[in-house]
């Protein structure tokens, strides 16, 4: 909870995630592979007095330039909405029409509108809180509504989600997020619909966040036999997700009952990691530069040693991040990538290939190691623009390790440059379902059928790493997704398809490597890839299985 009686929003930033079709990975824009400019909450800086105990913006109008409107009659300024949800709502419509992604859409509205500092950071937990416990509030609005929400006007049920987080999600005392859920309906819905809101956020309001939940969850299973359903409601994912995630936790060797973790997981800003890239700039260095920064906090983020978690202040205030030396990844993808190029290697270690790279956050770390051991990297990317990241995420590299950045077909590389690789990273595109957190709205719209797609193109992807990679060299398999149709199901076809064609291949042992980079990581009986989980690991549920050819 903020001073002000909110809950602390969610850091700029914080909610990765990509551009449609891309598949999974960090954010765009990090390191820059990752996205920057996470100032939002937690900044403590002038622009934290801006919002008074009600959650309402204070001389907002006065520091937007506006300030003629303060003598405007008191019913005429509440139309005048707040700017922070305004924005919120905004982005919540470019999400719903134009298929947009929140965590594009909403920085720049922010810096358009010139709300920053707190008033931002409320702005983005706002918004991206929202769309991840759409399901959850659209349950208790279903309750809540006299109407069914499927007659609800989409901008009117944008609204009142809206309303329903700020109520039972970042608790905005009641009669603040009523009353400001209400003057921005009639803002940008209208008078009626305005009357509407206004009646059933009051119906809300009526009952505790845990009160609710206990509503939702047995309307979704009223005779305590349904508890994909009862999940689903409550904790605000998709039925196909709750129960592939399931499948994923035990077929990854975890108990199904961590389910309910990993689901409160998803639902959770994740903190912001930077990574110190090695060689590049000592960890020490990235702290110091937090103090002159002032405004940031980092302390070692647990799993690798690489990694740092911000704790407050704006990743792109520091020097070493403007600079790529350092740059925002997620600790999970910091691990992998170590990982890759710890796994044990005979004879020459020369030539590395990150062959599906963009927007290049594991390249970097990639290229970085590369450059203390002498060796080159070849960083692929089908999309020009993200190979262009790569580039930019890559300038700070020694140009030594970095052979080339190159824009083609990863299904390609194998059958062109056959057995030219010792070490080859496909980090794949895939559903993204390990890193909903980020990636707010991304749990409505994948389907299952998206998994057909994927797997089919990891499995193409596999068989061209396998060709591409030498007898002797290794192969780090690596999504951001857990499910098991894109991580074991991938590679064990892979691994009998190569086998059919004549190349074999076989999968190491990648437990004691992980130990190695991350010591206080603990193995899972009788597994030999590695599975990070959000609830356990706070990173990403990032997969890994490494593989040599024969
Ligand atoms: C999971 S992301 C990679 C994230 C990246 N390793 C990082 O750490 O920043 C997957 C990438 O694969 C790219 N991709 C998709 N299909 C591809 C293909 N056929 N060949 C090469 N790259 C592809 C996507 O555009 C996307 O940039």
């Amino acid at each position: 909870m903020s001073a002000d009686g909110r809950q602390g929003g969610e850091r700029r930033g914080q909610g990765g995630g990509e551009r449609r079709g891309q598949g999974s990975g960090e954010r765009r824009g990090q390191g820059s592979g990752e996205r920057r400019g996470q100032g939002g909450a937690g900044r403590r800086d002038g622009q934290e007095q801006r919002r008074d105990t009600r959650g309402r913006q204070r001389g907002a109008a006065r520091s937007e330039g506006r300030a003629g409107r303060t003598t405007a009659a008191p019913s005429q300024r509440a139309r005048t909405g707040d700017q922070a949800r305004g924005a919120a709502f905004d982005a919540l419509r470019a999400v719903a029409e134009s298929d947009a992604y929140a965590n594009l859409v909403l920085p720049p509205l922010l810096r358009e509108r010139g709300v920053t500092g707190r008033d931002a950071g409320f702005a983005t937990e706002l918004a991206y809180g929202t769309l991840r416990l759409r399901g959850r509030y659209d349950a208790v609005l279903a309750h809540a509504s006299s109407r069914p929400l499927e007659q609800v006007d989409g901008p009117v049920l944008d609204v009142l989600r809206l309303g329903a987080h700020q109520l039972l999600g970042m608790r905005v005392p009641s009669h603040a997020a009523v009353s400001e859920t209400v003057a921005l309906a009639r803002e940008r819905v209208g008078a009626g619909a305005a009357q509407f809101v206004n009646a059933v956020l009051r119906r809300v309001s009526e009952r505790t966040p845990e009160e609710w939940l206990a509503v939702i969850g047995d309307a979704a299973d009223p005779d305590g036999s349904d508890a994909v359903a009862r999940l689903a409601a409550v904790e605000s994912h998709p039925a196909w997700v709750v129960r592939s995630l399931r499948e994923a936790l035990v077929g990854s060797g975890r108990p199904a009952d961590e389910l309910p973790a990993l689901l409160a997981a998803d639902n959770a800003p994740p903190r912001v990691t930077l990574v110190a890239r090695p060689g590049l700039v000592e960890p020490a260095e990235v702290a110091e530069q937090t103090e002159v920064a002032e405004q940031a906090e980092v302390a070692p983020a647990g799993l690798v040693p690489t990694a740092l978690v911000l704790r407050s202040g704006d990743p792109g205030a520091l020097t070493a991040v403007r600079e790529g030396r350092a740059g925002v990844q997620d600790e999970g993808s910091q691990l992998v990538t170590l990982a890759l190029v710890e796994a044990p290697l005979d004879g020459p270690d020369e030539r590395w290939l990150d062959l599906c790279a963009g927007p290049g956050g594991k390249a970097a770390l990639l290229g970085a190691l590369a450059a203390g051991r002498g060796a080159r990297l070849v960083a692929n990317e089908v999309q020009p623009h993200r190979a262009r990241l790569v580039s930019q995420s890559l300038r700070a590299v020694p140009a030594s390790a970095v052979e080339e950045v190159r824009t083609g077909d990863g299904r390609e590389v194998g059958r062109v440059e056959p057995g030219s690789y010792d070490r080859v990273l496909l980090d794949a595109p895939c559903t993204g379902l390990g890193a909903l957190r980020r990636r707010p709205e991304s749990r409505w719209r994948r389907t299952p059928a998206d998994l057909a797609t994927l797997s089919a193109l990891q499995r193409e992807l596999l068989a061209s790493a396998f060709a591409a990679v030498r007898p002797g060299g290794v192969v780090g398999y690596v999504t951001c997704s857990p499910h098991l149709a894109e991580t074991q199901l991938v590679v064990h076809d892979a691994v009998r398809a190569a086998q059919r064609a004549g190349t074999s291949v076989e999968v190491l042992d990648a437990t004691p490597v992980v130990a190695g980079v991350a010591p206080s990581w603990e193995p899972v009986a009788g597994r030999r890839d590695v599975q990070l989980w959000p609830h356990v690991h706070g990173t990403d549920a990032m997969h890994l299985t490494l593989l040599r050819r024969l």
